[in-house]
């Protein structure tokens, strides 16, 4: 399957299960590797037919900066059934890193791959 590629993508958003995490914005930084295929696209040199990655970021940036979970856990099976329901994504890889958590560390994460069945086509 081919792949559209998200690197590095940053936010700040409420997230922490501790009170004094509550109150505050933490930045959290993703990677996102999206199933789909590139060749009709490609083919026709057609936005229309890509998966706009521009349009997908924006979107995350909002959901994510109004969010408030408490695990990342939590955000990034949010995040990844958005990317499905919302842009017809049939397998998502998402890294979400919170690199402010541990401070003997570089950065702390998790990573799921959600695989959700083809999309039918409309
Ligand atoms: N697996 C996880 N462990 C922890 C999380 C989390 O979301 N997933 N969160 C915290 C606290 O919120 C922490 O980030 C505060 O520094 C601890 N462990």
């Amino acid at each position: 399957m081919d792949k559209v590629l998200i690197k590095g993508l940053e936010v700040e958003a409420v997230i922490g299960v501790y009170d004094w995490e509550r109150g505050i914005t933490q930045k959290l930084v993703l990677d996102i590797e999206l199933d789909w295929d590139n060749r009709p696209a490609a083919r026709h040199d057609d936005l229309s037919l890509a998966l706009d990655y521009d349009r997908l970021s924006q979107r995350l940036l909002a959901f994510i900066g109004a969010s408030q979970y408490g695990l990342i856990e939590t955000l990034a099976e949010e995040t990844a059934r958005l990317i499905h329901e919302e842009f017809a994504v049939p397998g998502v890889l998402l890294t979400l890193y919170k690199p402010g958590a541990v401070k003997a560390a570089q950065t702390v994460g998790v990573q799921i791959y959600r695989n959700y069945g083809q999309v039918e086509a409309q």
